[in-house]
């Protein structure tokens, strides 16, 4: 079995070594030659899969993205050509919404503006806003959830309209797919004027899709309003950014929001068991066997931590600060966005750090946003 896979997906060669020839691609400049006699494909968010790149394949039995969103894939396609197709709801869910709470933590200490006692709004609230949202209520602070689709499921959560989420939160953050059609499309959902009526302070923060926010707009109203913050992991028109935009981010970073090790790894794993499933054999690998051990094994607490220690303890697991350094300085150089994307193997989620602690009631507040082994 001939198995294509995007170089970038890591954990590939432990888990699918035995099914197959492993034939690693660059999944951004992926062809239709390259593909043709592939029994199976795995991509990540940057290969559009559709008829131009797959018809020339006659024999494809599966093709799996190990990511969440799902807007490179033409779905229909597949599915008229019969080609059982997975991606990896909730793989990267946790590392979205750690990302998206140590930015909040960083902008907090770089303002000298505490995220404690402030409002957060959520739109989309899916796995990744979902997961923002735990570790936000963990640190005891207010949530408000936007999500027409969800509150007209049925969903029993409170949810709030848009307008009055932009009026009430004090820090947005975006986690909706990518829709351009539609009753609730969120293609430039954050256009010009939605931008600028955003209350005075606020921070917005998009870890979701680029195009969500009209990214030629919010270099105009940044123009006009340096109170507005912004944390930009996605970008209109990657891998190559508008560069007059990135100075106006505080932090800055490309498309690395769900890259822990271990969302990586669920992504992979998620696929791997998929195709076990499809080609009715045993998955016998186990994720717990893929990822490496963590440089600290325990951080002893001498007391519960306050917002700066919280912040300490988070740069132990993951410092965005570097991320956004090595972006600053890399993203306008040949290949410079996707350069750091394939070289981002250092995060880690909070679940790898232990905190020792004797006192357990005081912390558990810490296990709830995820650290391991808190008051043992
Ligand atoms: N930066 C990164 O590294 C990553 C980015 N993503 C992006 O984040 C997106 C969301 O991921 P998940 O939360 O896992 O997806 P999900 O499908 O679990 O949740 C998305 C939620 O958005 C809601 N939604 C759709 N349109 C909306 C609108 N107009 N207003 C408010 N809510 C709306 C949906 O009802 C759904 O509940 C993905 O589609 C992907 O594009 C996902 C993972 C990593
Ligand atoms: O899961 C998603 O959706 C994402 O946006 C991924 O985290 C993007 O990562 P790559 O698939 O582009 O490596």
């Amino acid at each position: 079995m001939k198995i294509v896979v995007d170089e970038n997906m890591p954990y590939v060669e432990p888990l699918f070594g035995a099914l197959g020839e492993i034939i690693p691609v660059n999944g951004r400049t992926l062809t239709p030659e390259q593909v043709q006699d592939a029994d199976v494909l795995l991509v990540r968010s940057v290969t559009r899969v559709n008829a131009a790149l797959l018809d020339a394949n006659p024999k494809l039995k599966f093709v799996g993205s190990a990511t969440i969103g799902t807007d490179h894939v033409d779905l229909a396609y597949l599915a008229g050509r019969g080609i059982p197709f997975s991606n990896a709801p909730g793989c990267n869910a946790t590392a979205v919404g750690e990302f998206a709470f140590i930015a909040m933590l960083e902008l907090a200490a770089r303002f000298n503006s505490p995220l404690k006692g402030k409002v957060v709004g959520i739109v989309g609230a899916g796995n990744t806003g979902s997961a923002t949202a735990k570790c936000l209520e963990a640190y005891g602070i207010k949530v408000l959830l936007n999500d027409p689709i969800k509150a007209a499921e049925g969903d029993p959560r409170h949810f709030v309209s848009l307008e009055t989420l932009l009026h009430q939160a004090d820090i947005i953050s975006l986690h909706v797919p990518i829709t351009r059609t539609g009753e609730h499309k969120t293609l430039h959902l954050f256009d010009e004027a939605r931008l600028m009526s955003l209350k005075p302070n606020t921070w917005l923060v998009n870890c979701c899709r680029g195009d969500v926010i009209d990214n030629q707009a919010l270099i105009k109203v940044k123009q006009q309003r340096d109170d507005l913050k912004l944390v930009l992991d996605v970008w209109e028109g990657e891998p190559n950014p508008m560069p007059e935009l990135v100075p106006f981010a505080e932090f800055a970073t490309p498309h690395i929001a769900g890259y822990s090790l271990e969302g990586k790894a669920r992504g992979t794993f998620m696929l791997y068991q998929k195709l076990c499933e499809l080609l009715a054999i045993p998955a016998t690998k186990h994720l717990s066997e893929l990822l490496p051990p963590f440089h600290f094994k325990a951080v002893e607490l001498e007391q519960a931590p306050d917002e700066k220690a919280l912040l300490q303890l988070a740069r132990f697991v993951y410092d965005l600060r570097d991320d956004d350094a090595v972006f600053r300085n890399g993203f306008v150089k040949e290949n410079g966005f996707d350069t750091m994307r394939k070289n981002h193997k250092h995060r880690r989620e909070f679940s790898a750090l232990a905190l020792a602690y004797h006192g357990q009631s005081e912390v558990d507040w810490l296990s709830n946003l995820g650290f391991s082994g808190v008051g043992r």
